[in-house]
């Protein structure tokens, strides 16, 4: 993968305009129904483990669970959430409106990936860490680990810095701390990327406060996670608007510099692939290059501790 959070994607995408990529309820056969994630997530560590990291500052992390040869696919991923997202024209964003559209269950399974999101849209803290055995059901040929608890997930979550100007209890504000989000080298490509301020003269409601934070940290979250997706693979032709993507899984695995990352991805119609570089061991973190050349990034990765 190259590029900072909205990285273009190592092949072609052919994005369906109607599918965001995770399999309905009702279309999936084995599948998303929420009685039977803990049977999947009892079965034998089969695919891959979602593990919280003990270092606070990397967050989530994810481990393989068994070994794998060079070249052989970890596992395969739908879309989870896909927009239209072009840095430069802030009339054709709709990552918002995209994410409202979603089902109420789909919502909820990036609530459990992406606390931040979670918290930018009011939703309480432990319920979307109870939301996390979602992105095992839905997600293709995934086991996720569950039995952290979602205090265990608060506390590897520490505060990103950000202040709630609004104290807890104020009417439409969002209690609490931000959790941490990602800030990858991607801000490099989307640094325009700015929601309009509100007005100043403009009196507006608590109702209307809380929309405005949730369109513009549900921007800013995007932005920072989404791979951009190939011009070609965009539902505009190249040179025009570009389409991005976020997945459930993918997104939550970090970097290492060049040369030091085991895997890659690839997309492929809707779906992303993790795909390994070289052997790779059981109980191995997982890792990819977020950027050939990563700026305003601190790697914390061992490649660079251990200069
Ligand atoms: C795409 S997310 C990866 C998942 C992330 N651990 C999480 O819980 O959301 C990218 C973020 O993870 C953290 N991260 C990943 N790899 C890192 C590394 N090598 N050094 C420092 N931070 C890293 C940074 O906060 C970065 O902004």
């Amino acid at each position: 993968m190259s590029g900072d959070a909205v990285a273009a994607t190592e092949q072609s995408l052919t994005p369906r305009p109607a599918d965001d990529g995770i399999p309905d309820s009702k279309d999936s056969k084995d599948n998303s129904k929420s009685t039977e994630v803990s049977k999947v997530v009892e079965k034998p560590a089969a695919d891959l483990l979602v593990r919280l990291n003990d270092d606070p500052a990397l967050g989530f992390c994810v481990y393989a669970a068994r070994a794998y040869r060079r070249g052989e696919r970890l596992f395969e991923e739908g879309t989870a959430l896909e927009a239209t997202h072009d840095a430069h024209k802030e009339g054709v964003r709709n990552v918002y409106e995209r994410y409202c559209q979603l089902s109420a269950e789909r919502r909820r399974a990036l609530h459990g990936s992406f606390p931040y999101l979670a918290w930018a849209n009011g939703v309480d803290a432990q319920e979307a860490a109870s939301a996390r055995t979602l992105v095992g059901s839905l997600a293709k040929g995934l086991v996720i680990d569950n039995r952290l608890t979602a205090a265990d997930h608060m506390q590897m979550r520490p505060d990103g810095g950000r202040s709630v100007e609004e104290g807890p209890g104020t009417p439409g504000s969002l209690a609490g701390t931000p959790p941490k989000k990602a800030s990858r080298a991607k801000t490099a490509l989307y640094g325009l990327l700015k929601w309009p301020a509100a007005p100043q003269d403009v009196p507006s409601s608590p109702e209307e406060d809380a929309e405005k934070r949730a369109r513009t940290e549900t921007l800013d979250w995007f932005s920072r996670y989404a791979f951009r997706l190939k011009p070609e693979a965009s539902f505009v032709k190249p040179g025009g608007n570009h389409q991005a993507a976020v997945y459930l899984l993918t997104d939550l695995i970090n970097h290492r510099c060049g040369g030091f990352q085991n895997c890659r991805v690839s997309a492929d119609v809707g779906t992303i692939s993790v795909l390994a570089l070289r052997d790779i061991a059981a109980g191995e973190e997982v890792t990819i290059n977020y950027c050939k050349d990563v700026k305003d990034f601190q790697c914390m990765g061992e490649c660079c501790l251990r200069k």
